[in-house]
C-alpha cells in the first residue's frame, strides 16, 4: 500500500497554510515521521522547497498524480508531536502561517541554511563504512545529493543511534576569540633594552619583567593586565616598540560555564508560612496533574523566586520537567546562578547573550532529555521538553512576554496551551500582576495565592513624592531635588549604596535650534533623531538611520542648535560635578550593548565597586542588593503622557517594582520619586505600594472606557508606501469587517499611526474591541486570504492580537 504524507510547505502564503499531501517513496517506507523535514518539489517547474511532515495516512481524496518526498533534511524529527499541534494553534491564535510558527519554535542554526554533517557514534561494518562514509568518520550531509536508497540506509543507523547529525555553526570561533599578547624577544634582549631605559620609566620597566616571565606563552590581555597591575595602553607602547606582539587567542567555553554548577551547592530556605502554602497548593496541582492557573501576587522581596524553586524541586522529584520564563532584562546572572546552584546540571539556560552556536546546544540538551529544567526568556516557552509537570512564568505582567513580530504571540497564552497539553499546573507571578490577569483571578479562573510580607519582616520602604514643580522654582534646572541629593550624601557617607533610575519612556533626547525650532528627523520614518554621544551620532531608533551631529542648522544656518531631553550620560554628568566624591556606574542601552556587560556592570554594582548604580528601566526588576538602601526615580511620570490606555498600569508597575529593590535585607530601605504630577493616581498609589486599590480604581476606569480587560482586542495595521493608497485600503477594510462583525463589536478607526512613517511606509490601524465574537476570527482569516494577492501592489496588512502598544 502507498503511504503519503501530510506536509506544510515553507512558502509562507496564505493558499499554503495547510498540509499537502506528498508520496511517500517505496524505500522510504515506514520511515519517514510527522515532525521531520524533508525537500519536496513544489509548484510546475523544478522548483525544491523544504517542508514539515505533519501526518501520515494510506490513502488521500486527492485523485490526480502525487508528487513524492525527494530526501529528508534530517534523520530525525525535529518538532515532536505536541510542537506540531502547538504550532497549528498558534497559526490560528495569531493569524500567522503554520510554518513561521514551525520555524519560531527552532533554534536560529536550524532556521536557516546551515552545513549539516554526519558522525558515526558507534562501530558500522565494513561496507556501510565504505559506502555510505567513504571511510570516514565525518561526512557533510547533502540531502539534495543523496539517492533514496542512501538515506534509507542512514535513516536506519539513526534509528539504531549509530550516527548522529550536528549543524555547522559558522560564527562559533569568531565570538569566543579574545586578544592576546605574546612576547617576541628573547629574556637577554629584553635585559639589554631595561640598560638604557629612563630611569623614571616604570611601567615599561615592569612591562618588561612581566614579558620575561611569561616567554613563549601566549597571555590573554585582560589576564595580562591582571597579573602584571599594568595598564592596556602600556601594552599597546609594548607592541609599538616591538617588544610584543598582540595576537587574536581562541577560549574555548561550553554555555555558561560560569554559572553551570555541576553538583549542587544551594540548600533551600526553611519556607515562612505564606511561603509554604503556596508552595503546597502548587506542588499538589502537580501531583494531581491539575493544569490549574495560579497567580502568586507577592510584594517585592517576598521570596517568591524560593516558591518557584521549590515547586521545582517537587516536580522533578516526581519524574518531571519544568519551565522557568523570566523576562529577558531579568534573566541576571544573579537569577541563573540562583537556579543552577539549585539543581545543578539539570538546568538549561536559553536566553539572547548566547551564540547561535551555545543556543543550540542547550537546546539539543532538552531535547535529548538531558535537561529537566528550562529557565528563559520568551521564546523559552517552545523548549522541547517532555513530560511537563510545572510552567512558571515570572514578572508576568512584562509586556516583553508579548513578541512584536510574526507570529505575535503572548508566552503567557502558550504556557496556558501547553499546561492543558500535559496536565501541568501554571504559576504567574508578580508583584504587580497585569490587570487581566488579576481580573481573571478575581473571577475565580485563575486561583490567587498571596505573599503579603517581606522575608526580612521589614515593611516595604518608605516612598517619599517630590513635587518638581516646587523645586524648580526654588533653584535652577536640575535633574535633582534637594531631597534626593540629601539622601544620597547621606548614603555615600554611610557607605550603602543607592540605586537612580532615569525614566525613559516616551522619552527621547533630540536636538532642536532655539533660534527656529527646527528638530532634526530620520528621513525615512516621521520621529526625531535620538543623540548617541558614545558614537557622536544621531539615530532612529526605528529604522536605525545614522547620521553625524549637526553643528549647524539645517533650516536657519544658526549655530544655537541644541541638545534637549535629560538622557542618562548628562545625568551622570550632574551626579559627578554635584557628588564629586560618588562613583557612579551607568546602565543603558549604550553601556550595555557588548556581550556580557549587563552582567559585568551588576557584578561590580554587587561588590560594592560604586555608590550609585544609574540606569534605565532596566535596573527596575528582579535585583537583589542586600546594601541598596536607597532608590530614587529621576522623572516618575513621563510615560503617563503616553497616548496608551496601560500608561497608568505601566507607570504604576515601574515604580513598584524599582521601589522594591531598596532595603531588602536588615538595614531600611527608603525611595525618592520626582514628579511633576504628585496627584495622579498611579504615583499615589505606588507610593504606598497598594495593588489592590489601583487595580480598583484603574478596573472601573477600564471599565468606563470599555478597554481591556473588559474588552479584547486586535489592532489590524495596512502600510503602503503611498500615504493615500493606505489609507484607502484601511477604509474598504473597515467597510467591510463591519459587514461581518458581531453587532456589539467595536471597531475603532481607521487613524494613521502616531508614527503614521515608518521606514517609508505609511501606517494606517483600526482595534477592533470585542466581547465574543465568533465571526471574527474566520472574518479576520479571510481578510487575510484576500489581501495576500494584493502582496503585489505595494500593501502590507498584519494583524496583531491583544497589542501591547496603542500607538
Ligand atoms: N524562606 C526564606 N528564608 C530566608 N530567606 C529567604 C527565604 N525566601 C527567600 N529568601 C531570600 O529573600 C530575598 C528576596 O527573595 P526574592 O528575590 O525571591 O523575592 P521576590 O519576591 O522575587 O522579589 P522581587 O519581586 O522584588 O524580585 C532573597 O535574597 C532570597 O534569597
Ligand atoms: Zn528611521
Ligand atoms: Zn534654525
Amino acid at each position: 500500500m502507498n503511504q503519503m504524507a501530510q506536509i506544510i510547505v515553507d512558502v509562507p502564503t496564505m493558499q499554503t497554510n495547510q498540509p499537502y499531501t506528498y508520496a511517500i517513496p517505496a524505500q522510504l517506507t515506514d520511515q519517514i515521521t510527522p515532525g521531520m523535514r524533508v525537500v519536496v518539489p513544489f509548484g510546475n517547474g523544478s522548483r525544491k522547497v523544504q517542508g514539515f511532515v505533519v501526518g501520515l495516512s494510506e490513502q488521500t481524496s486527492f485523485t490526480g498524480e502525487l508528487k513524492s518526498i525527494d530526501s529528508v533534511l534530517e534523520l530525525h524529527p525535529v518538532l515532536n508531536e505536541e510542537l506540531l499541534k502547538l504550532a497549528q494553534w498558534l497559526a490560528e491564535e495569531t493569524f500567522a502561517f503554520q510554518i513561521t510558527c514551525m520555524y519560531t519554535m527552532l533554534p536560529n542554526v536550524m532556521r536557516t541554511k546551515t552545513k549539516r554533517f554526519l558522525h558515526l557514534i558507534d562501530e558500522v561494518d565494513e561496507q556501510t563504512f565504505l559506502e555510505l562514509f567513504n571511510g570516514q568518520d565525518e561526512i557533510l550531509f547533502e540531502p539534495e545529493q543523496l539517492n533514496q536508497s542512501t538515506v534509507s540506509k542512514l535513516l536506519k543507523l539513526k534509528r539504531e543511534g549509530k550516527v548522529e547529525m550536528t549543524y555547522q555553526v559558522s560564527n562559533r570561533a569568531k565570538a569566543k576569540t579574545m586578544l592576546g599578547v605574546t612576547p617576541k624577544l628573547s629574556f637577554e634582549k629584553y635585559e639589554e633594552i631595561r640598560s638604557v631605559l629612563p630611569h623614571n620609566a616604570h611601567a615599561q620597566n615592569k612591562l618588561l619583567s612581566y614579558l620575561q616571565s611569561i616567554l613563549t606563552t601566549t597571555v590573554k590581555l585582560s589576564e595580562a593586565t591582571k597579573q602584571s597591575g599594568l595598564t592596556t595602553g602600556t601594552f599597546t607602547t609594548g607592541e609599538h616598540k616591538g617588544w610584543l606582539a598582540k595576537v587574536p587567542v581562541e577560549v574555548y567555553r561550553s554555555p555558561n560555564s560560569v554559572n553551570r554548577r555541576e553538583t549542587v551547592t544551594e540548600e533551600p530556605f526553611k519556607l515562612n508560612t505564606s511561603q509554604a502554602a503556596a508552595v503546597q497548593q502548587i506542588t499538589q496541582a502537580v501531583s494531581a496533574q491539575k493544569p490549574t492557573t495560579f497567580l502568586l501576587e507577592g510584594v517585592t522581596g517576598s521570596g517568591k523566586t524560593e516558591v518557584y524553586l521549590q515547586s521545582i524541586a517537587h516536580t522533578l522529584a516526581a519524574g518531571k520537567t519544568a519551565i522557568m520564563l523570566v523576562p529577558e532584562i531579568s534573566l541576571t546572572p544573579q537569577m541563573v546562578t540562583r537556579v543552577t546552584q539549585r539543581f545543578g546540571s539539570a538546568v538549561a539556560v536559553l536566553h539572547s547573550g548566547l551564540s547561535n552556536g551555545e543556543k543550540y546546544d542547550e537546546w539539543r540538551r532538552i531535547e535529548k532529555g538531558e535537561a529537566q529544567v528550562v529557565v528563559g526568556a520568551r521564546s523559552a516557552v517552545f523548549a522541547p521538553l517532555k513530560n511537563i509537570g510545572l510552567i512558571i512564568m515570572d514578572e508576568e505582567h512584562e509586556t516583553s512576554y508579548k513578541q512584536d513580530e510574526t507570529p505575535r504571540y503572548h508566552a503567557r497564552n502558550v504556557a496556558l496551551w501547553r499546561s492543558q497539553y500535559h496536565g501541568a499546573p501554571v504559576v504567574l507571578g508578580s508583584a504587580t500582576p497585569s490587570l487581566e490577569s488579576r481580573a481573571r483571578a478575581q473571577k475565580g479562573v485563575y486561583q490567587q495565592l498571596m505573599l503579603p510580607e517581606r522575608i526580612n519582616h521589614q515593611p516595604l520602604p518608605q516612598v517619599t513624592v517630590v513635587d518638581m514643580r516646587k523645586e524648580l522654582k526654588q533653584h535652577a534646572e536640575s535633574n535633582f531635588s534637594t531631597q534626593l541629593l540629601d539622601a544620597l550624601t547621606k548614603r555615600i557617607a554611610r557607605g550603602e549604596q543607592s540605586i537612580l533610575m532615569l525614566n525613559r519612556r516616551g522619552y527621547s533626547s533630540f536636538i532642536m535650534c532655539r533660534d527656529c525650532g527646527f528638530v532634526l528627523k530620520c528621513p525615512n520614518c516621521d520621529i526625531s533623531l535620538t543623540l548617541h554621544m558614545d558614537t557622536h551620532t544621531m539615530k532612529c531608533h526605528y529604522c536605525g538611520h545614522e547620521e553625524p551631529i549637526p553643528h549647524q542648522c539645517p533650516n536657519c544656518h544658526s549655530d544655537k542648535i541644541r541638545y534637549y531631553g535629560t538622557g542618562t550620560q548628562k545625568v551622570q554628568a550632574e551626579l559627578e560635578q554635584k557628588l564629586p566624591d560618588a562613583k557612579v556606574l551607568r546602565m543603558d542601552v549604550d553601556t550595555t550593548r557588548r556581550k556580557g556587560m549587563h552582567e559585568k556592570l551588576l557584578q561590580q554594582f554587587g561588590n560594592h565597586e560604586a555608590d550609585i548604580l544609574l540606569g534605565t528601566q532596566m535596573i527596575a526588576k528582579g535585583l537583589d542588593f542586600p546594601n541598596v538602601t536607597l532608590v530614587g526615580v529621576l522623572n516618575a511620570d513621563t510615560g503617563l503622557g503616553l497616548p496608551d490606555f496601560r500608561a497608568s498600569e505601566h507607570t504604576f508597575q515601574l515604580l513598584t517594582q524599582v521601589s522594591g529593590r531598596a532595603g531588602r535585607a536588615d538595614k531600611k530601605g527608603e525611595v525618592i520619586v520626582q514628579t511633576f504630577n504628585p496627584d495622579h493616581y498611579a504615583i499615589k498609589l505606588a507610593q504606598t505600594q497598594d495593588f489592590e486599590r489601583f487595580f480598583k480604581l484603574e478596573m472601573a476606569l477600564r471599565h468606563r472606557g470599555g478597554y481591556p480587560p473588559y474588552y479584547f482586542t486586535v489592532q489590524v495595521l495596512t502600510s503602503h508606501e503611498e500615504e493615500a493608497q493606505a489609507a484607502k485600503k484601511m477604509l474598504a477594510i473597515t467597510n467591510w469587517l463591519k459587514q461581518k462583525l458581531a453587532p456589539d463589536s467595536i471597531i475603532l478607526g481607521p487613524t494613521p499611526q502616531a508614527i503614521a512613517r515608518v521606514n517609508r511606509r505609511y501606517y494606517y490601524q483600526i482595534v477592533i474591541k470585542y466581547k465574543q465574537d465568533p465571526n471574527l476570527q474566520p472574518s479576520l482569516s479571510e481578510m487575510m486570504q484576500g489581501t495576500q494577492k494584493l502582496g503585489g501592489q505595494g500593501f502590507q496588512i498584519s494583524i496583531d492580537p491583544e497589542p501591547q502598544h496603542f500607538m
